[in-house]
């Protein structure tokens, strides 16, 4: 049987932590085993229980401390991630062995990680190896997409992670919340893009930038790629949450694979029921 991960990544403070915490609360509602794995060494803290952390193998501010090193936060962080992909057996140990586990993994905010940096590719090589399907979670924060040459660094973001891990993703803009009724208004289009429209925004100012953007919309254009799309993100819309858990699923074919359970037998009525008794009975009261 199948094992499931859903990798959180985005950039810093997107929400990823947040998104964990939120869908634990989400599948416990609907009564859906999903667990999380802390793999931020630089977390301070988070809401939701852990069955791992990586902390417990290597914390940024050790490394930092470190006189032989002497990293800052940003390169302590990739020394933190490189040891970890040098000791995945330590994931291997606090995974287990369990079949049909669904699994988050909340990931660091650098960037870097998932554009050009090995360890998150190794580590989705690992899972596989260990028989989970991935699907990538790249987090986008809404407040950051609402004009057009800033979101289209988000789908490029988006889309460096897309290509470099080469996996399923499903890209989210989140904290739809905090957005104003206009600002609402202005981001439904870019939740359907239309990238010939954002070529002609005149918001742009200079002549330079707006070509510039233009260059990148063709490119992104580019059919193989033009699958680049983001589902809004609202944590305190449930129906919301599930229609994302839904496209997540899908995309690694969860519940395929998950044994029917035969419904429970409904104990039968006792022949000598007589309803006429108990109606009268109720109209005596
Ligand atoms: N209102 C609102 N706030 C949010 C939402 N998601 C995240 N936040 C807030 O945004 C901040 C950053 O959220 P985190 O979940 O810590 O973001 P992160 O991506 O895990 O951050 P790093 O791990 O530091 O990269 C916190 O103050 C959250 O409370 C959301 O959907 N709505
Ligand atoms: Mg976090």
């Amino acid at each position: 049987m199948p094992r499931y991960a859903q990798l959180v990544m985005g950039p810093a403070g997107s929400g990823k932590s947040t998104y964990c915490s939120t869908m634990i609360q989400h599948s416990e509602t609907i009564n859906r085993s999903v667990q999380v794995v802390n793999l931020d060494p630089a977390a301070e803290h988070f809401d939701y229980p852990v069955m791992a952390d990586i902390r417990e193998l290597i914390q940024v501010d050790d490394v930092m401390e470190d006189d032989s090193l002497r990293f800052g936060p940003n390169g302590g962080l990739v020394f933190c991630m490189e040891y970890f992909a040098n000791n995945f057996d330590w994931l291997e140990e606090s995974l287990g062995h369990v079949e049909d586990d669904y699994i988050l993994f909340d990931c660091p905010g650098q960037i870097e990680l998932y554009t050009h940096l090995p360890v998150m590719r190794q580590l989705v090589e690992q899972l596989q190896q260990w028989e989970f399907r991935v699907c990538g979670v790249f987090l986008v924060d809404s407040q950051f997409m609402v004009e057009s040459f800033k979101f289209i660094s988000g789908v490029m973001a988006a889309l460096s992670a897309m290509v470099s891990l080469e996996i399923p993703q499903v890209n989210i803009m989140t904290k739809m919340d905090l957005l104003s009724p206009k600002a609402k208004k202005e981001i439904e289009k870019y939740l359907d893009p239309d990238m010939y429209s954002m070529m002609e925004d005149n918001s742009i100012g200079s002549t330079k930038f707006r070509k510039l953007t233009k260059a990148i919309c063709v490119c992104v254009q580019i059919d193989d790629y033009s699958m680049v799309r983001f589902l809004p993100f609202d944590r305190t819309d449930e129906e919301g949450i599930n229609i994302v858990l839904q496209h997540i699923d899908f995309s690694i074919q969860y519940g395929e694979d998950l044994e029917f359970k035969e419904p429970k037998e409904v104990d039968e009525e006792p022949s000598n029921l007589n309803y006429d008794e108990i109606f009268q009975d109720k109209v005596d009261t």
